[in-house]
């Protein structure tokens, strides 16, 4: 199904209040995939970019939601060449990481995790380092504007298709105690195994530092177990394909393989985001999303948007997606964000503090 097909998808989706003004935690939100249209519209103009298939802002986001809307990664991912072209200077990516943090805190985040990839952003003669620190600093400018009400880190992101990952993964090192959160990798799933970026997972490890791979969205169970069991990912981005190891019945029970037992029962979450799933093809639509199915199971679920421009998508109107397929309330919704923010690559003290002071308050006070 294509979500431009579907009135209840994508941009037109009503948001109830009690959603919009819920407290969430997002660990999966790509930089480069959630720009403000009329942002990236400006920033072309600025450094000469003429590719932009629109200059109309509402066009441009319906263009992106479309062309990512093609039943295949690959094809999704052919759309961040646009907006990667616009994120070339140090004041470029100030500014767009400035207002992923107000828009994330309008839609009511209070923790986000969001993911991009340096080698991505070299092309106007930045070096790796003067990335990270673009980004950085327009995060904490995000948060002062929007007066502490939403703390941002960021994840590092190596590209499975370049050989640059151990790099990023010494970046994302070197950059720990100061702003960075830990590390990624992503881009086409099919051909690019996880355990080819093995040195950069040694290196974190050997560091004590903290990652997550997207794995289970376009190949199935294998990549999330090499992901787990190989590399050593502590979170798995989307993972929805765990399902293949998983057997329901017609009963309505379900037996677990021994990869999904793993996976469920040491708590490894995952970054689910249906919107995006149902764009990759990754899931068929909302109602049949194994969102729930897993839910159900005791796997320790967190809900995403992805890429908040490419899937026409915020946290609210996730959460209302999910609502409005399971029937969801506060307390599910409540649940992912525990779990979100349990599973964050926060200090202990800082996730309890979330939970106990921002999250808990703020659904009981709904
Ligand atoms: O869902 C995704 N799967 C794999 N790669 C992705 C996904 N969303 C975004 N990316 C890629 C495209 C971006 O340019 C890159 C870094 O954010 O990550
Ligand atoms: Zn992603």
């Amino acid at each position: 199904m294509h979500l431009s097909d579907n009135p209840a998808a994508g941009t037109a989706t009503p948001v109830a209040d009690w959603i919009q003004r819920a407290p969430k935690a997002v660990l999966h939100d790509h930089l480069d995939g959630g720009l403000r249209p009329a942002t990236i519209i400006e920033l072309a103009r600025e450094c000469g970019y003429t590719a932009l298939p629109t200059e109309d802002p509402a066009a441009l986001a319906v263009w992106f939601r479309d062309a990512a809307d093609s039943g295949s990664l690959e094809r999704y991912l052919e759309t961040f060449a646009h907006t990667c072209a616009v994120m070339q200077t140090r004041e470029a990516l100030f500014r767009v990481a400035a207002e992923c943090a107000e828009d994330l805190a309008a839609d009511g985040v209070v923790y986000a995790e969001v993911r991009y990839a340096p080698e991505q952003h070299l092309e106007g003669g930045l070096t790796l380092d003067e990335v990270v620190e673009a980004v950085n600093e327009g995060f904490r400018e995000g948060e002062r504007r929007t007066r502490g009400r939403i703390t941002v880190g960021t994840l590092l992101t190596g590209m499975r298709h370049t050989t640059r990952s151990l790099e990023i993964a010494e970046l994302t090192v070197a950059h720990r105690e100061r702003g960075v959160a830990g590390f990624d990798i992503a881009g086409g799933e099919i051909g690019n195994p996880p355990a080819n970026h093995l040195p950069a997972f040694q290196h974190l490890k050997r560091h004590n530092c903290h990652f997550t791979i997207h794995a289970g969205e376009a190949v199935g169970a294998e990549s999330i177990h090499e992901a787990v069991q190989v590399c050593g990912a502590e979170r798995i981005g989307h993972g929805v394909r765990i399902t293949d190891d998983i057997q329901v019945h017609d009963d309505g029970t379900a037996t677990l393989g021994h990869l999904a037992a793993y996976v469920r029962d040491n708590g490894i979450a995952l970054e689910v985001c249906p919107t995006s799933n149902l764009q990759t093809g990754a899931a068929k639509d909302y109602a049949s999303h194994p969102i729930d199915l897993l839910r159900r199971l005791g796997f320790r679920i967190t809900l995403n948007t992805d890429n908040r421009l490419v899937s026409g998508t915020t946290m609210s109107r996730e959460f209302q997606h999910m609502a409005d397929a399971f029937g969801y309330g506060p307390e599910v919704f409540e649940q992912f964000t525990v779990a979100a923010v349990e599973s964050a690559f926060l200090p202990l003290p800082e996730r309890r503090r979330l939970v106990d002071e921002v999250i808990r308050p703020g659904y009981a006070a709904l």
